[in-house]
């Protein structure tokens, strides 16, 4: 894991707003014991949720959208360690194991405009080079034995918590994707909105249920794609679940959990399918954060769910006053994710 800059215990300190007779998920999350090999620890500590940041959004930029998701690292775990530790959620179930240097990445994809074609294929190069990260990443967490949370980054990185996670049980696996878009565009060089169209091709992605689409960001050509593969790739709108009422939302928990719950299942959540959260498409329609929460919990229950991804949130988008909201609501989705799974340990 030459690529994983750890999170200290110093650092964690750092984070935590310590009050004297309160306890916070920073005074008892764990880190990796400085010296100590990552893999050796997360073999042999018992906490079962291993925490890691994607600090990037060069498969937003690749993807012609707006930069800022690669902030949300940091917000997250800064509202993280802040939690109370007490009897509905312990923060020593987790372990903060710290984010992938993408820095040299970011770096070269500044330097480059996704309006010039030659430059957009390089942006996808960089995309494939995180990819490689991802995938390693993942793999190992899951040969430990232990159920990885991914902060993004774009989504673009689903291509390789899917791989990683496929790799590491080795079989592919299913997907639930909380989204209003499909990111199952053409195979044209890597970017966000293809991540699940390559992990399908490449074998790793068996079954995938997109909750939750927006019609009117869904290209026909995409709608034709799906209809072609409904045995294996299935949706509901978010249009004829919370506008035309044609679907109910609980009904379609269950329809998307019977399409993907025979087989190890990654849980995706873009945060663009919230209105007014600061991200590359954000938007004003779209469910609640109480919907995703439920929805979270829900599918988080199931021993098969194998790792949970939260995405496309772009704290350096949003209002300065109140940038550190993104990182609470994702505080929020991992406890959700954590208190569901409590008859499962
Ligand atoms: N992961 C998101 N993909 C969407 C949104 C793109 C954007 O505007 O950033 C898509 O490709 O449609």
């Amino acid at each position: 894991m030459e690529r994983l800059i750890p999170f200290t215990i110093t650092d964690l300190a750092k984070v935590t707003n310590h009050r004297s007779g309160e306890v916070k998920f920073g005074e008892k999350m764990l880190t990796i014991p400085k010296g100590e090999n990552p893999i050796d620890f997360l073999k042999r500590c018992e906490a079962k949720y291993v925490l890691v940041g994607i600090p990037e959004d060069v498969g937003v930029r690749a993807n012609f959208g707006r930069p800022g998701a690669a902030s949300a690292w940091q917000s997250a775990i800064s509202s993280i360690a802040n939690i109370q530790h007490n009897r509905f959620c312990k923060g020593s179930q987790i372990v903060v194991l710290g984010k992938l240097d993408v820095s040299t990445e970011m770096q070269e994809a500044k330097e480059l405009d996704f309006h010039k074609t030659a430059d957009r294929k390089l942006l996808s190069t960089l995309v494939e080079k995180i990819d490689k990260e991802v995938v390693h990443i993942v793999t190992t967490i899951i040969k430990c034995g232990k159920t990885p949370i991914i902060i993004g980054g774009g989504h673009n990185n689903a291509y390789g918590n899917i791989k990683g996670t496929a790799l590491g049980l080795g079989k592919p696996i299913n997907a639930v994707n909380f989204d209003a878009h499909s990111d199952f565009r053409i195979l044209e060089g890597r970017h966000s909105g293809n991540g699940f169209s390559y992990a399908y091709e490449e074998g790793f992605l068996k079954k995938y249920f997109i909750f939750g689409l927006h019609e009117n960001y869904t290209s026909k050509n995409v709608i034709d794609i799906l209809k072609k593969m409904e045995d294996r790739v299935n949706y509901n709108t978010y249009d004829e679940i919370k506008v035309r009422q044609q679907k109910n939302f609980q009904q379609e928990l269950n329809t998307a959990y019977d399409f993907i719950k025979n087989d190890a299942y990654g849980i995706e959540i873009d945060l663009d399918a919230l209105p007014n959260i600061a991200s590359s498409a954000m938007t004003m329609s779209g469910f609640s954060i109480e919907e995703l929460r439920q929805f979270v919990s829900f599918f988080g229950k199931n021993k098969n769910a194998a790792y949970m991804h939260i995405c496309e949130g772009a704290p350096d988008l949003g209002e300065e006053k109140n940038n550190h909201l993104i990182g609470k609501l994702i505080g929020y989705l991992v406890t959700d994710f954590i208190k569901s799974r409590k008859e499962l340990i």
